[in-house]
């Protein structure tokens, strides 16, 4: 496996640093659009999605950069050794050298079923479970099956969660909102500070509210905090610990700790070590999401990444536009300074 260099050691990176310079501060786009009309051509890709044969537009011709930024920065990328890195992730081996694990959430949205392995053990019959799991449990609360401590339907989730276990399926069931079931409210607990617990109880009612407790550790003081509190809110109202298992389930790797909290382990949807807490929307921890638009739908969202992934893997690094987006982004970071860096549709 190759090791990370300092990006700055790199020979790329003088350059980028002398071209910098060279270009001055004072880039006009319109000019560079006037002087060239193939511009947008030469500075756009296509991506299609083979999930649902759609075409996605990425228009990076409106950037700062010239033939050269964009020649200097993909030899960044290959002196970086990026191309062997990303097969190395593909391939599950362990390049989060600080915690000695795979970085396998693209074994995640594996929707067809490619041989995916760990340590030498396959992994993809374990996605699939939890999947199967996620879509017997969202169908049976999204019909009504799934009944509450006096018989009644859920119609209020709360993910209780920080980081990558709340921050991802905030995005995606915000951006997904118009496949959502709106009978059903959404709420995502995060912050220690009480209030933002008690508006969300304020706002839901014991005998129809389901909570997710979603934390990869389940020892994350903010998330155990919070689960407690909504634990205590609940027991007031129930009294009966065992109609906990009708409104508590656990998104975690962390069995003994759920147990601990009084959730079923027939209640947790687990995964492994190798998801990240920031990709962890596409395991167990998007089950907010799964339960808004449906299992369907949420397959559909695994199936786009996969055919993303596909893109990642298989395309030239010039052609390829996650990493041309990385690559923007060094390029305006390290190079600009800048501190935010806008993509919009
Ligand atoms: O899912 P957990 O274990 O509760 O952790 C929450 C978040 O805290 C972090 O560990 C640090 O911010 C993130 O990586 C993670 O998403």
């Amino acid at each position: 496996m190759p090791g990370f260099a300092q990006a700055n050691d790199l020979q790329a990176w003088q350059q980028l640093q002398s071209h910098h310079s060279e270009l001055g501060k004072n880039i006009v786009l319109k000019e560079y659009f006037e002087e060239d009309p193939q511009r947008f051509e030469r500075f756009s890709r296509t991506f299609h999605n083979e999930a649902d044969k759609s075409e996605t537009l990425f228009d990076f011709s409106k950037n700062f950069i010239t033939d050269e930024t964009l020649k200097l920065l993909v030899q960044l990328a290959k002196e970086a050794k990026l191309e062997e890195l990303r097969d190395d992730m593909f391939a599950g081996k362990k390049i989060n050298f600080t915690e000695n694990r795979a970085v396998y959430h693209v074994a995640l949205r594996n929707v067809t079923n490619q041989p995916m392995e760990v340590d030498g053990k396959s992994v993809v019959e374990g996605v699939n479970e939890v999947l199967e799991h996620m879509k017997e449990f969202s169908e049976q609360v999204r019909s009504g099956k799934w009944k509450g401590y006096t018989g009644k339907k859920m119609n209020t989730i709360v993910n209780i969660g920080i980081g990558g276990s709340d921050l991802g399926p905030v995005m995606v069931s915000e951006a997904l909102k118009p496949y959502g079931d709106r009978n059903l409210k959404l709420h995502f607990v995060s912050n220690i500070d009480g209030t933002h617990m008690a508006e969300a109880l304020r706002d839901s009612d014991p005998e129809t509210t389901l909570f997710l407790v979603a934390s990869k550790t389940f020892t994350t003081a903010e998330t155990t905090t919070n689960a407690n509190t909504a634990k205590n809110w609940f027991l007031g109202h129930a009294k009966e610990a065992s109609h906990i298992a009708k409104h508590f389930v656990a998104l975690s790797t962390n069995e003994e700790e759920v147990t601990k909290f009084g959730i079923d382990k027939k209640n947790m949807f687990g995964f492994s070590d190798w998801v990240g807490g920031r990709y962890s929307v596409w395991s167990a921890i998007g089950l907010s999401v799964c339960l808004f638009i449906g299992f369907d739908n949420f397959h559909e969202f695994l199936a786009g990444a996969h055919s993303m992934d596909k893109h990642f893997k298989e395309t030239p690094l010039e052609e390829n536009i996650p990493v041309l987006g990385g690559l923007l982004s060094v390029w305006y970071s390290d190079f600009f300074g800048a501190q935010t860096h806008l993509v919009s549709p």
